[in-house]
């Protein structure tokens, strides 16, 4: 996209092949229409959007943006939360695609939350082998996490994202403007995976939400003076590993520090917990764990997986998992993607920005560190 477009953006490139921006009035400014189809590109004509039923006015807006654009939009809204990642949900959209006729020159636009983008990037990628999407986050964790990447997907009885494709989108529009209807459980559960990618790859991260935990959990959390820059450097770290690693051969593993856990406590409290909560038990979890297996040893082990624990408390988000059931976590863990035949296999650290693998634990080894995050 062409400098001259927007001056006051951040453009954060994905390798070669796409932008985020991040910046102020993306939406709703005078020139949204020409941001929006400078991400589209020439040859769209039409678009479906994809929507949440809690962003009205965003829809509105955006939908008249595109159409400024001269574009003809067909909407399509979906259920809420982690109800729209389902079969059922993405034939609906096939359906609607298929009747007004939308060819490989048309696109989808995904405007909500990670769970939006998951399933509107899925059916991009799967209506004609592949349509382009663009997609516009308008929750914390869209911004940082879901919406960049490519990784897109659905659930299924068994388990979470277990259906899905790489399919990289065309653009991602990141109006920080939006957070400010944000739910603050929502905006916290999004510092989550920005804490997460303070872990695996940026200290800076760490020392910036340690200034003022109280302040980016707050009401005011929006336009805290330091969201912006965890923002740009949550989407630094992720652009930068899914440049290298889009398929997930190895390194993009990373990204899915804390999600061996967190993906099944999702799943067993039937989606009752918001990803990023979820996620943030996970990285606790996995600390302990690293130390019982001898990845995180001495003072300095003992002192990262207590910037865990002190961390996500200062934040408000659940370090413990006090709900049972490990049966029924350990079947969901051995579903995780990074499973491999009968090994489970595990995001660990060995130190600060220092990510590794552990391969294979014994089923006591994580029952131990069960019994330290919960109970
Ligand atoms: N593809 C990836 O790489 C990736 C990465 C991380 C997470 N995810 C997925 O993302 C999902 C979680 O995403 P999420 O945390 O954004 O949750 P979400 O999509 O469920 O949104 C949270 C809530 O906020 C509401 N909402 C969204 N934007 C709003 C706004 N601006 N104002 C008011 N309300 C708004 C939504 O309607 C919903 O109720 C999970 O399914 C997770 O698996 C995917
Ligand atoms: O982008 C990635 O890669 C990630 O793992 C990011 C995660 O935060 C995200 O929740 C992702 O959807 C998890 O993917 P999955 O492959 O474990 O389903
Ligand atoms: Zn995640």
């Amino acid at each position: 996209m062409s400098d001259s477009i927007d001056q006051s953006a951040t453009r954060i490139p994905v390798g070669d092949d796409y932008d985020v921006l991040v910046g102020h009035g993306l939406i709703s400014g005078a020139d949204a229409d020409a941001r929006l189809g400078g991400l589209l590109g020439e040859a769209v004509e039409r678009v479906l959007l994809v929507h949440p039923p809690t962003i009205d006015a965003l829809t509105q807006r955006l939908t008249a943006a595109l159409e400024r654009r001269g574009l003809t939009v067909v909407t399509e809204e979906v259920p809420d939360a982690e109800a729209a990642k389902t079969a059922e949900v993405a034939a609906r959209l096939w359906g609607r695609l298929g009747r007004e006729g939308f060819t490989r020159t048309d696109a989808v636009v995904g405007l909500g939350g990670g769970s939006v983008t998951d399933l509107a990037g899925f059916v991009a990628a799967t209506w004609l082998r592949g349509v382009a999407v663009v997609q516009v986050p308008t929750t914390l964790l869209g911004m940082v996490d879901a919406a960049v990447g490519g990784k897109t997907g659905i659930n299924t009885a068994e388990g979470k994202n277990l259906v899905g494709a790489f399919h990289p989108p065309a653009g991602v529009l990141c109006d920080l403007d939006v957070l400010a209807t944000l739910p603050p459980a929502d905006l916290t559960a999004g510092l989550a995976e920005v804490v997460k990618c303070g872990f695996i790859a940026d200290p800076v991260v760490l020392d910036l939400v340690e200034a003022n935990p109280a302040g980016l959990c707050g009401p005011d959390a929006a336009t805290h003076p330091s969201l912006r820059e965890l923002v740009e450097r949550a989407v630094r770290v992720k652009a930068e590993v899914v440049a290298a690693d889009l398929r997930e051969s190895s390194l993009r593993e990373i990204l899915n520090y804390g999600h061996t856990f967190g993906h099944a406590v999702e799943q067993v409290e039937r989606y009752s917990w918001r990803h990023g909560e979820a996620v943030s038990v996970g990285m606790v979890y996995v600390a302990e764990l690293a130390r019982l297996a001898g990845h995180l040893t001495g003072a300095e082990g003992d002192a990262l997986v207590a910037r865990h624990h002190g961390i996500l408390e200062s934040l408000r988000l659940p370090t413990r998992y006090d709900g049972g059931r490990w049966p029924e976590l350990l079947t969901a863990m051995r579903r995780d993607k990074k499973s491999r035949g009968s090994q489970l296999r595990f995001v660990v650290l060995d130190g600060p920005a220092r990510p590794a693998r552990l391969t294979g634990p014994g089923d006591d080894l994580l029952e131990r560190a069960y019994a330290l995050v919960s109970g």
